[in-house]
């Protein structure tokens, strides 16, 4: 019999972009339109929940002495520190993201890492053979009124978010950095593109 494969044996694939470019957006799409295909890796963070979020769910809330305690276990693919908190992938999210309750060994969904630019170059340097995306968005301006008019974040976050895209956008130029770059400008083709790059993968398009 054929060895079965491992949750881990799906290429996975990492999104990664300005915050405000859009990820949260196309992946709620992907997921929507395949939900047997794919599945977040859930991250860890410091931050405090926002709105509904739960634990578990979008991210696993720990404290500043869990998160460091991790850290030194070498529980983290990546970790990284944005806006005064810290955010990692463990290794262990990875391994069991594709799993799902109640379904077979084989029957593993794609793991999808939701990113930014120091969690990539981290993954880069692992085995996990991963394909990346960036989103880019038209520009600055329309970043920032995009941020503005999600309205979920203050003034300080939002001036931090806009130098830190300017970073973020700087490295998507780097060679190698990522196998695929869409600019989020209309959102209807922003998301055939990621569609068709996302199932290039898949047997079923
Ligand atoms: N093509 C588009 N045209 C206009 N608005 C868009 C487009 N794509 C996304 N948006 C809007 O821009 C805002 C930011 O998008 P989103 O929250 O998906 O970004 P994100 O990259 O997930 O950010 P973060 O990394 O902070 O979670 C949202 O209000 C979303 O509805």
């Amino acid at each position: 019999m054929a060895p079965t494969p491992s949750p881990s044996s799906k290429r996975p694939l990492v999104v990664s972009g300005p915050s405000g470019s859009g990820k949260s957006t196309l992946l709620s799409r992907l997921f929507e339109a395949y939900p047997q295909d794919y599945t977040f890796s859930i991250s860890h963070t410091t931050r405090a929940p926002r709105g509904a979020e739960q634990n578990g769910k979008e991210y696993h809330f720990v404290t500043k002495p869990e998160f460091e305690k991790m850290i030194e276990e070498g529980g983290f693919i990546e970790h990284a520190q944005f806006g005064g908190n810290r955010y990692g992938t463990s290794f262990q999210a990875v391994r069991e993201g594709g799993k799902k309750e109640g379904e077979g060994e084989g029957e593993t969904r794609r793991v999808v890492l939701d990113i930014e630019m120091e969690g990539v170059k981290q993954v880069h340097k692992t085995d996990l053979n991963a394909r990346f995306v960036f989103l880019q968005p038209p520009s600055v301006e329309i970043l920032e009124q995009r941020l503005r008019g999600r309205g979920t974040d203050k003034e300080e976050a939002i001036v931090g978010r806009l130098k830190q895209a300017e970073k973020e956008i700087e490295y998507s130029k780097t060679e190698g950095a990522h196998d695929r770059i869409i600019v989020n400008d209309d959102l209807e083709k922003a998301w055939e593109e990621f569609r068709e790059w996302v199932r290039q993968d898949e047997q079923v398009k």
